[in-house]
């Protein structure tokens, strides 16, 4: 049987190149006939996992494009504004899959999460479904951290504060970083190799440098050394448009059907990667610790329990512990002053993995068996 022929766009990008590890990794390609396009170098060479089509195809070539029976797109969501409307006008009926938020709430588009999802997605697959878009990277790591308690039917509310790494904003964005962080040690290099050096004298310095010095083309503000308690678009209600997303796409993913109130405060912090969320829980019943540890390590295969306690903590509910990895660490897991069904809880997730990327990887999968 002919290999299906996957179109890829996106795929130089900060997620794009996770998904295309992953990919590798799980021997995706093997099962398609991969097509790269490129909006930015066209006729250039295909990534050496194209073996029959190994020159780069023009991303906004609709024709080209609707020779794919799949689309995976990473590009951004004006790319998706741009193409998904034309070539579906021109009558190509193929599976697009999309990392971008920009289809998300269509009526004929499915949030995908497959461990926390699956049996929503099979059923909108048997019924014709062909628009897949991968979940906010912060509301996927809650639902996998938290997939126990909220398929069990136990989550009343949630308020969610989040802590969003760099890379969240893109493959610029987390250099844009990493030259600021290098900006602010060079401002001290001399003071910090002279242990005698005045601390005052230090930190009047840094102060100065990101102030002045830091770069902040695409984030808009200096990162390092600090933080940005906004995120995406602003909206009438005082909400940020990563705050919106929250309850949006929560109860989307979930197919509630009373609403699940989530909302909180998004904020960008100088981590690279991992997106971390310190959560209140409102459960609507008194269940004992030991039963809500039960529930969450049950949630899914990739749930990692962190105990309550500080050495543990420290050293794995962090994103030098999580990044690169699929496992979703939860932990600070406890009751609150506020009542025996108020809970806290502390999920961090590598944003570019389950957050991005594995989801669009696993939906291709799925579209394969089917
Ligand atoms: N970053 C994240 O954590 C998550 C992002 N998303 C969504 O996924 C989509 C893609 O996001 P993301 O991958 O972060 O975006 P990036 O900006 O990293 O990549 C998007 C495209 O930008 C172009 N590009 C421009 N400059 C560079 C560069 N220096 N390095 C690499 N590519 C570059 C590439 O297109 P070309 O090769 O054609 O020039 C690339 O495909 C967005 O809609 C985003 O909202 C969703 C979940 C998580
Ligand atoms: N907005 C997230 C990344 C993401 O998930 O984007 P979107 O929801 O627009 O696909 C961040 O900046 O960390």
């Amino acid at each position: 049987m002919s290999k299906q022929l996957v179109g890829l766009v996106g795929w130089r990008g900060m997620v794009g190149s996770v998904l295309m590890d992953r990919m590798q990794a799980e021997g995706d390609f093997a099962l398609i006939e991969p097509v790269f396009f490129s909006t930015s170098n066209a006729g250039g060479k295909a990534p050496a996992m194209a073996t029959v089509h190994t020159q780069l195809k023009d991303a906004n070539d609709i024709a080209e494009l609707s020779k794919c029976d799949i689309i995976i797109t990473c590009q951004g969501g004006d790319y998706t504004k741009g193409v998904f409307p034309k070539i579906r006008a021109a009558g190509w009926n193929g599976h697009w899959i999309d990392a971008a938020s920009s289809l998300r709430m269509q009526e004929d588009a499915v949030i995908v999460l497959d461990p926390v999802n699956d049996a929503l997605i099979q059923r909108k697959l048997a019924a014709g479904g062909k628009n897949w878009i991968g979940g906010n990277c912060t509301n996927s790591i809650l639902l996998m951290g938290l997939s126990g308690l909220f398929n069990a039917g136990l989550v009343e509310w949630v308020s969610s504060m989040t802590y969003q790494a760099a890379s969240g904003g893109g493959a610029n964005h987390m250099r844009e970083l990493l030259k600021g962080m290098g900006v602010v040690h060079a401002a001290v290099a001399d003071e910090l190799a002279t242990p005698a050096s005045a601390i005052l004298e230090i930190d009047r310095k840094v102060a100065q440098a990101i102030r002045s010095d830091v770069p902040t083309e695409f984030f808009g503000a200096p990162l390092a050394g600090g933080l940005i308690p906004w995120i995406d678009a602003q909206l009438d209600n005082g909400q940020s448009k990563e705050e919106w997303k929250g309850q949006a796409e929560v109860n989307k993913i979930l197919g509630t059907d009373a609403t699940i109130p989530v909302d909180g405060l998004c904020v960008r912090i100088g981590a690279m990667r991992c997106h971390s969320l310190a959560l209140t829980l409102k459960l609507n019943k008194d269940l004992p610790l030991a039963e809500i540890e039960a529930l969450i390590k049950g949630g899914n295969d990739w749930v990692k329990w962190v105990p309550n306690e500080r050495a543990v903590t420290v050293q794995e509910l962090t994103p030098a512990a999580v990044t690169g990895g699929l496992e979703v660490a939860v932990g600070r897991v406890r009751k609150l002053n506020m009542g025996p069904e108020y809970l806290s809880a502390f999920v961090i997730g590598d944003q570019l993995l389950w957050g991005a990327a594995e989801p669009l990887r696993r939906m291709l999968r799925i579209l394969l068996a089917a």
